[in-house]
């Protein structure tokens, strides 16, 4: 590789921008041309332009990503005084679910990025092109990247557009969801996640940058993705790593919020807890975190019982996972390292993770794309979130995007019920889009 890294991170004093900088820290970081987004509770990392692309498909896709982001760290010039994960040579990314996707996997490590972490603010410049980085520059880059944009109103929705089935219709699907309930009964398998796509077609363009704005406004206990066209915002953490820690957010069980009955309290409890059907489905997702995560781990913690996490859209029954990492040779796991340990979990794939695979290839009758692959950014120092890139969906042709969601398969499952629960799943989008159903 001849490319060589230089990069240049400073503090960043919001008042410093004068009329560019909005009032908030996501305002501020959402008032760009199509960033490169990973934004949470109002905080996070926008990127702007691409100063290199690492691309790859196929069972290797983690670790030749890895190999590359190694290479472009050894003869990388950086300079980061602010010294934070996230600061430094970072770079943003999203896989393909599956091996055999021809889906391309990516790394990108943007030309500009803005992040903000417990009201600290900084901007990155990153190079290629063999000139060094000044403060200058990146804001001189930031203005660009900012100019015309940046007065923190949601744009209103684009004009009504189409929802069409896409790999299978609606009947199809729920065929497919007996033949995994059937297959659950006959042979070694115990779970399995079955996902269908629809497609989504506008007369008009459709604005990437009102999308995410309304995912972060809407979702804002979600982790809020746009990685090229994928965007989307998902309530599940693959995996986090912040120095020597680890963390996982772990969902499986979920409930649709509009069937809660008026003035019901402990509804979600109740029902998502109080499910032997959600609790195993649960179950299977947690320990298929624990037992991959577990080699790279000193200390492993996880509560007995899953907590209600409660969304605009559903409620799930969520387990936070953390773990102390081990260092082997030297060396502590990267968050990629980790990523290519973990994926896909039974949360997205299935229990057993290869018999799940096989029957979801066969059943789905789609490439998932990037759709339940991990999303999310890495840095030099191996820090890194990975989300699963759930509850989201892929920009195809500017005025088409295709949307994913499924559900958990486990013996007791009803296909009108899986059905409805993807429609919930879907919810977030189609309200990004300013659809409603
Ligand atoms: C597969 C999806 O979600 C996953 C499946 C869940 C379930 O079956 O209850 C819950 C959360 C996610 O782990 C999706 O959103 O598309």
């Amino acid at each position: 590789m001849t490319v060589s890294l230089r990069t240049l991170t400073t503090a960043l004093d919001a008042a410093a921008l004068g009329d560019l900088a909005p009032a908030t820290a996501s305002d501020l970081l959402l008032s760009g041309t199509d960033p490169l987004c990973w934004l949470r509770h109002g905080e996070g990392l926008i990127g702007f332009g691409e100063a290199a692309c690492f691309g790859g498909t196929g069972p290797n896709r983690f670790v030749d990503a890895e190999q590359w982001w190694k290479e472009l760290l050894a003869g990388a010039v950086v300079v980061d005084p602010v010294k934070v994960p996230g600061t430094g040579a970072m770079a943003f990314g999203s896989f393909a679910f599956s091996k055999t996707s021809a889906h391309k996997s990516v790394l990108i490590v943007p030309e500009l990025v803005l992040g903000s972490r417990d009201g600290l603010f900084w901007l990155t410049q990153l190079t290629t092109d063999g000139k060094a980085p000044t403060a200058e520059s990146a804001h001189a880059l930031l203005r660009r990247f900012l100019s015309g944009h940046g007065d923190g109103t949601v744009p209103a929705p684009s004009p009504a557009g189409t929802v069409r089935t896409g790999a299978l219709t609606e009947e199809e699907w729920k065929l497919s969801v007996a033949a995994g309930v059937h297959a659950i009964g006959h042979g070694g398998l115990e779970k399995v996640v079955l996902a269908r796509d629809v497609l989504v077609t506008f007369e008009e363009p459709i604005e990437r940058i009102s999308i995410l704005q309304r995912l972060v406004a809407l979702y804002g206990e979600c982790w809020t993705y746009g990685v090229r066209g994928l965007v989307g915002a998902t309530p599940e953490m693959l995996i986090k790593v912040d120095g020597t820690t680890a963390q996982a957010r772990v969902l499986a069980g979920t409930l649709d919020r509009e069937d809660e009955p008026a003035g019901a309290v402990g509804f979600a409890a109740s029902v998502l807890g109080g499910s032997a059907k959600q609790r195993q489905e649960h179950d299977f997702a947690v320990r298929s975190l624990t037992r991959q995560l577990a080699p790279f781990s000193k200390d492993l913690s996880f509560p007995a019982e899953p907590f209600i996490l409660e969304l605009p859209n559903v409620w799930h029954l969520a387990s936070d996972v953390s773990a102390e990492l081990a260092d082997t040779d030297g060396h502590l796991p990267t968050s990629l390292a980790l990523v290519e340990a973990l994926h896909p979990t039974a949360a997205v794939c299935g229990t057993p993770r290869e018999t799940a695979g096989k029957l979801i290839l066969e059943l789905e009758r789609m490439d998932r794309g990037p759709y339940a692959g991990p999303v999310g950014w890495l840095d030099g120092a191996g820090n890194g979130e990975w989300g699963i890139a759930l509850r989201g969906g892929v920009l195809e042709t500017p005025r088409t995007a295709r949307l994913y969601a499924g559900a958990g398969i486990v013996e007791a499952s009803d296909p009108d019920a899986e059905l409805a629960e993807t429609w919930a799943k879907f919810r977030p989008m189609l309200q990004a889009l300013g659809l409603h159903r």
